[in-house]
């Protein structure tokens, strides 16, 4: 099973790399780690397991941050309308996305960033993501508000992008241009 021992912190040059397309069908490998990587997530908000492995409550996981240059992700959460996103996904692609941006106001954190990195992290409000599934099934996600915020923040892990990338260096909370807060 991923425990934290197996995710790279912030400084590991993987988190920096462009990840390469997974061959498809997947490999018996890749199969097994992106299960492996959905897993984690459904562990991690499990309170006796998370506490059991002491493990840090995730939402995704993109194949990088366990040292993997594969072009997977996992998320599992659920939006702020209690819908329900659980996925593994090879070679996911935004296809489309709007004009308009949103962001979380609390800001974001990351499984691989052990410190707080404060300010809004600009993101597109609507998105729509193309991906094979784990049951090899072509999906297209159209995304929306925080949902559309977790998969951009795993999908630039696989383009070698941190979410403090995206934050203004000289106001951090300035308000993104044409944007909407996600959470409020
Ligand atoms: C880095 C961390 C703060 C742990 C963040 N969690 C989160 O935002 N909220 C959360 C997590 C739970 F499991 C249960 C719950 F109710 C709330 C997260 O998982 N990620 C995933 C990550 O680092 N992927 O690489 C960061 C999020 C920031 C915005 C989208 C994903
Ligand atoms: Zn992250």
């Amino acid at each position: 099973m991923i425990t934290m021992e197996d995710i790279i912190r912030e400084g590991h040059p993987a988190l920096r790399k462009v990840t390469e397309d997974v061959e498809l069908p997947p490999s018996e490998k890749d199969q097994q780690t992106l299960e492996e990587m959905l897993q984690y997530l459904k562990n991690s908000q499990d309170e006796v397991v998370c506490d059991r492995y002491g493990l840090r409550p995730g939402v995704g996981l993109a194949a990088p941050q366990i040292n993997v240059n594969k072009r997977m992700l996992a998320v599992h959460f659920v939006d702020l309308k209690d819908k329900l996103y659980s996925y593994g996904l090879f070679n996911p692609r935004i296809v489309s996305h709007s004009v308009e941006r949103t962001y979380l106001s609390t800001g974001e954190g990351c499984l691989s960033v052990d410190r707080e990195v404060p300010g809004y992290v600009p993101r597109y409000r609507r998105i729509t993501v193309k991906a094979t599934d784990l049951e090899g099934n072509e999906v297209k996600l159209r995304l929306k508000d925080y949902a559309a915020i977790v998969f951009q923040h795993e999908i630039d892990h696989l383009n070698g992008v941190m979410f403090y990338d995206h934050i203004n260096p000289e106001d951090p909370f300035k308000e993104p241009e044409n944007a909407t807060p996600a959470d409020r």
